[in-house]
């Protein structure tokens, strides 16, 4: 299951919300706009890490920060200027739509025209971007200001221009709520200049301006071979005549496409346009080439584009029949969209918009009626019904989300309101407008009651289209604004009501009044079309209202003549609504787009808001994954500084052996000397066995004895030092997994990890060598040697060879050992002369016993600490191999996440751009 780590109830939970950008969020708890769930996030750094990100919201999600924009190749760039656009503007701009209609024109260039003046570009600007939508980028030329005040996609930069990392950065920083990068182009004219844009500067995509035809190859060997970004060629040299050869010849060659005019884009037929790209798509290698790097999206957008174009959109002759197959084409597609946002976010609240939107695409158009309270939306709504069905008045009237649905009700029926399961109030009128539409009242916006305010709020992105009813008393208020920019957050279209403009004393306040609203909503809706309607509501219900009572013919007339002249934009209003239900006009085919684009917006943000929680839970699981594999790897530095600090353990072992054997070698030396003879003489006459004589019981009670039990403490004091380090350490470990990640080191788990074992050992070889050191033997051993040596030299020699040794009793070396035995008996001078080198051979045996001991103990120690350090390792593993498996399978769930919300979000935009393109049908 996607994210099934996430559930794990016993990791640290975290609450973690993420906003949409709501301007209300200063002002009171955006509870509505909450992505609400619960993440259980693992830190292995730090346990707040992760509340602390969720505070400080990242403005992206996507690897390296933002969303690349992707170029679809190949297709046509349309470069052309401000003044092109508003000489001639609905021309040309309908020819514009049915080229980016048409998938020919990808990018839109708006140049900076020379001489034109930064009005006329934005007025050019806003214009394009209306009617291109989301289905080409527009780019505006050197103008980055521009570009950002109108929203566009990003700029075409000049050869001497800005460098792309400002461009794209002061872009970025006033388009703060988008993930998706700034596109930033450059304009060159050199192989040079091409590869610097690319790979130093890192342009989205170059235009390459060729001067002559005839320098053709030397772009192509230069340069399109070795740039990766798409190149548009733009050239002054292509004949109209000889267009479709030439653009054949440079897109096969591997340009992504072409620069055109305005006039190139005149004189191009689509007949001309589809072969151009149709022999490129067949033969260009290097499109193939290029997919990798504009990425598997785009392969998955085309294939999802041809489900779609396979799913029937194209062929269908009667718009109603489109209509049905998008619906269907889009409840599939959103159906899908909901299972993977609730997979990606399973405790994501807002899934239910989506839901009711997916729900209400049979239903009929939702026309939401929003405003300040006391604005006169229940008189403007009772006005549209022509009855007063709502409640009007100076105090806050409506305290719920209202809809008004139809019923077949005769006039003397009571209407009939209710409350459903699911929290609406639906109030069923007979009002004819509603056969066509849903009307929803909403509470006033400025409400002192929040809650109000918030209900108005989170229905807004379910509405279809927005009345902003605004009150000719205070025209455009802060708290208007503010409520106007959270619509544009879900791209709502709004319709302005002035209300209560019979209060104006003349016409000329009435005009400076829509004057104020329309510039100031251009700016704010980043739109050149805005629909303001004057009106006075109450003279518009009160008209109606006289119109179909029983007063005399003559008072009527008089009356509806009296409110017909305040009421005119009520009935133009009306109008523009009537030619909106009407789907064979060209704001009723508006209003179709409007209804299937409703939940499609939902899901984009939905989308968005999953992508931005997956990134951080898959930041998050990297660094916990990273962060368990230190840990893990940190055992080998423990087990470093183990085996450093034993070597003092095995340098005091040695030392203590050492210290022996230069004692025992010495009294070896002081033993073996013919002049001791008593010594001698017990030796060579008392014969074999027997108690030991007097050198070998020093041996064993003043030099052995006391160093073996020397060293039998060294050693145990060693393995206690090993095992309690081990067990030390073994624990810390244990506490930093379990106060981690408490759910995987549980304590039942650790049961099963026999923990036993690895508490329970001892490494005891190197106490069990020591032990099995004898004393006694080594000295009984030690006492035979010595008796061997001395029987070996003076066994033969009998008393008078011995006695003569008496002289040597005041001679205390060997040397004069043999000189007095020479002096005193020349006949034992040969037997007596092998005395020193047995004695060599004993002393000798002395120091290798010793040495044989010393490496048996280095040997046992070092074993032991090789297993204290493997056993450690082993438990480490054992604790951490759980969560190291759980933290790599939630970052591969989490990729997979990744990508199913980026084909998802493919795919729906796709399906935008076919609902955005119904007007072409
Ligand atoms: N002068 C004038 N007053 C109007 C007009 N329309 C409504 N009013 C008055 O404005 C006041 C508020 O009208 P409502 O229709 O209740 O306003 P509302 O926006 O529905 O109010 P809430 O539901 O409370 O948010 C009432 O006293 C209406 O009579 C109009 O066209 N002209």
């Amino acid at each position: 299951m996607v994210l099934s780590l996430l559930s794990h109830s016993t990791f640290i939970t975290t609450h973690t919300s993420l906003l949409f950008h709501c301007p209300y969020r200063h002002r009171h708890p955006p509870h509505h706009l909450k992505l609400r769930r619960h993440i259980s996030v693992t830190s292995a750094v730090s346990n707040n890490s992760t509340s602390s990100n969720s505070q400080n919201q990242p403005r992206t999600l996507f690897p390296g920060g933002y969303k690349r924009p992707q170029i679809k190749v190949p297709a046509l760039v349309l470069q052309l200027n401000p003044q092109d656009v508003l000489d001639n503007r609905n021309d040309v701009l309908s020819l514009i739509d049915d080229a980016v209609s048409k998938n020919w024109i990808g990018i839109v260039v708006l140049n900076d025209g020379g001489d034109a003046s930064g009005g006329k570009m934005y007025e050019a600007a806003r214009l394009l971007k209306e009617v291109i939508g989301g289905r080409a980028y527009l780019l505006l030329s050197e103008r980055v200001d521009i570009a950002a005040a109108v929203n566009a996609s990003g700029v075409l930069l000049s050869d001497q221009g800005l460098p792309a990392i400002v461009a794209r950065n002061t872009m970025m920083d006033t388009k703060f709520e988008s993930v998706v990068l700034p596109l930033v182009a450059r304009n060159v004219q050199t192989p040079v200049a091409a590869e610097n844009a690319s790979n130093s500067e890192g342009a989205d995509f170059l235009i390459y301006d060729i001067d002559e035809m005839k320098s053709l190859d030397e772009v192509v060997n230069a340069v399109f071979g070795r740039i990766k970004i798409p190149i548009f060629i733009m050239t002054d040299s292509f004949k109209n005549e000889k267009l479709f050869s030439e653009a054949s010849r440079l897109m096969k060659a591997g340009a992504s496409g072409l620069v055109i005019s305005l006039n190139e884009l005149k004189l191009l037929s689509d007949d001309v346009l589809s072969k151009i790209f149709e022999s490129v798509i067949l033969s260009n290698k290097r499109q193939h080439e290029k997919l990798p790097y504009l990425g598997d999206k785009l392969r998955t957008n085309d294939a999802s584009n041809g489900s779609l174009v396979k799913k029937g959109v194209v062929g269908f002759v009667n718009l109603e029949d489109k209509v049905q197959q998008l619906m269907e084409t889009e409840r599939s597609v959103l159906t899908e969209a909901i299972d993977v946002i609730q997979r990606a976010a399973p405790l994501t609240d807002e899934v239910s918009l989506l839901v009711d939107a997916v729900l209400q695409l049979d239903e009929p158009f939702l026309l939401v009626i929003v405003g300040e309270f006391n604005s006169g939306k229940s008189t403007f709504i009772n006005a549209l019904l022509g009855e007063k069905y709502l409640q009007d008045g100076v105090v806050p009237t409506t305290n719920e989300i209202t809809f008004l649905r139809y019923s077949d009700l005769d006039s003397n029926e009571e209407q009939r309101c209710e409350r459903h399961p699911d929290g609406q109030f639906v109030c069923y009128l007979p009002a004819p407008i509603l056969k066509e539409m849903i009307i929803v009242d909403t509470p006033g916006t400025n409400v002192i009651l929040q809650r109000q305010q918030r209900l108005t709020e989170e229905f807004v992105p379910r509405a279809d289209l927005l009345i902003f009813v605004i009150s000719a008393d205070r025209p455009l208020t802060e708290s208007e604004v503010t409520f106007l920019r959270y619509t544009q957050q879900w791209k709502k279209k709004v319709v302005f009501v002035l209300n209560k403009s019979d209060i104006y004393q003349n016409a000329t306040e009435l005009e400076e009044a829509i004057l104020f609203i329309k510039e100031n909503a251009k700016r704010l809706l980043n739109t050149e079309h805005v629909t303001l309607y004057p009106v006075s509501a109450r003279a518009a219900l009160r008209a109606k209202l006289l119109a179909s009572s029983n007063v005399d013919e003559k008072n009527e007339k008089q009356s509806i003549d009296h409110a017909h002249h305040r009421t005119s934009g009520f009935y133009d209003l009306e109008e523009f609504l009537f030619s909106f239900l009407d789907g064979s006009t060209s704001t009723g085919i508006e209003r179709i787009k409007l209804k299937l684009e409703t939940p499609i917006r939902i899901a984009e943000q939905l989308l968005t808001a999953c992508q931005m929680l997956t990134m951080q839970d898959y930041q998050q699981a990297k660094k916990d994954l990273k962060s368990v594999n230190e840990l893990l790897g940190s055992v080998k530095d423990y087990a470093q500084k183990l085996e450093s600090e034993s070597i003092l353990w095995k340098r005091k072992t040695l030392s203590l052996i050492d210290d022996t054997k230069t004692r025992a070698t010495k009294l070896t030396e002081s033993t073996l000397v013919i002049s001791n003879f008593d010594i001698v003489t017990t030796y060579v006459f008392r014969g074999n066995g027997g108690a030991l004589m007097p050198a070998a019981s020093v041996i064993q009670n003043d030099i052995i004895g006391p160093a073996l039990s020397e060293a039998q403490k060294l050693l145990g004091d060693y393995v206690t030092w090993l095992q309690s380090n081990n067990a030390r350490e073994g624990r810390s470990y244990l506490e930093s997994f379990m106060k981690r990640w408490p759910s995987v080191v549980s304590t039942e788990n650790l049961e099963e990890l026999e923990t036993d074992k690895f508490w329970g050992r001892k490494y005891e070889l190197s106490r069990e060598a020591i032990e099995s050191f004898n004393a006694a033997a080594a000295s009984k051993l030690f006492d035979q040697e010595v008796r061997e040596a001395f029987l070996g030299s003076f066994g033969g020699l009998g008393a008078a060879g011995l006695s003569a040794s008496l002289l040597t009793s005041v001679l205390p070396t060997t040397l004069e050992d043999l000189l007095a035995l020479g002096l005193c008996s020349a006949g034992g001078l040969l037997a007596i002369s092998k005395f020193p080198a047995r004695r060599q051979l004993v002393v000798d045996k002395v120091k290798r016993t010793a040495d044989a001991l010393g490496r048996e103990l280095e040997e046992a120690m070092q074993k032991d600490l090789v297993e204290t350090k493997e056993s450690l390792e082993n438990f480490v593993k054992l604790i951490g191999k759980p969560y190291q498996d759980l933290a790599q399978q939630r970052l591969e769930s989490l990729l997979a996440t990744q990508e199913k919300l980026t084909s998802m979000e493919s795919t729906i935009k796709t399906l935008q751009i076919e609902i955005q393109n119904l007007h072409k049908s």
